[in-house]
């Protein structure tokens, strides 16, 4: 589902990031992508994911080499959960999925609502902007995020960052039922 080879990438001419990193994810697994802080994983995955452009070696993901993938075909094939939440805080939970599904085929979207409840979202708030949120609360918009799409490969940044224990205990078992099924999981933590 990933093979990187030999992928280096650099910040301006003085600072290189990745130095000639190569690995392989098989189909349905759960990948963990671990490393100190600056040792390269939100960069590694921000190329995964096409955010991040100018990389030396190769990177494919569904056996194709992402530089020569057509964008919108790309982006609708995978699910990211983003370090730092992307969301629009003046609109709410519902109308923030309502936005990020409008990219995807209608038969390919999940419904917010449900997938909200899925993620123990508290209902009182699913109409207030997201500015008023908690930092356990975006981080379950920011998953339903990722899953509106039903991606067959899902990245993950810090997932559980923000969530007290019974969220952190929410999410993995929701990793687990998504590779269930038969989806991929690419996790990026700190050691
Ligand atoms: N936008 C940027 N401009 C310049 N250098 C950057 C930028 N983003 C990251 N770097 C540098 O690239 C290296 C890798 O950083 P990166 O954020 O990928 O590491 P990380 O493993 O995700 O760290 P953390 O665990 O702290 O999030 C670091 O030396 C960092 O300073």
């Amino acid at each position: 589902m990933i093979d990187v080879k030999d992928l280096t990438f650099s910040y301006g001419k003085d600072n290189q990031a990745l130095h000639g990193l190569n690995f392989i994810v098989n189909k349905g697994e759960i990948f963990g992508f671990l490393g100190p802080n600056g040792s390269g994983k939100s960069t590694t995955q921000k190329i995964l994911t096409g955010i991040l452009k100018g990389h030396g070696g190769t990177v494919s993901l569904f056996g194709q080499d992402i530089s020569t993938v057509h964008a919108q075909d790309f982006f609708q094939r995978i699910g990211v959960l983003f370090e730092f939440p992307y969301l629009y805080a003046n609109l709410s939970a519902i109308d923030n999925l309502k936005y990020f599904s409008s990219f995807y085929p209608k038969e390919q979207v999940q419904d917010p609502e449900e997938l909200l409840e899925r993620l123990e979202f508290k209902r009182d708030f699913l109409k207030k902007p997201v500015a008023s949120y908690s930092k356990g609360m975006r981080q379950r918009v920011s998953m339903a995020r990722a899953l509106i799409s039903s991606p067959r490969l899902l990245f993950l940044d810090e997932p559980i960052s923000g969530l007290d224990p019974s969220g952190a205990v929410l999410f993995r078992k929701i990793i687990e039922e998504e590779q269930k099924k038969g989806t991929t999981v690419f996790i990026t933590t700190q050691l």
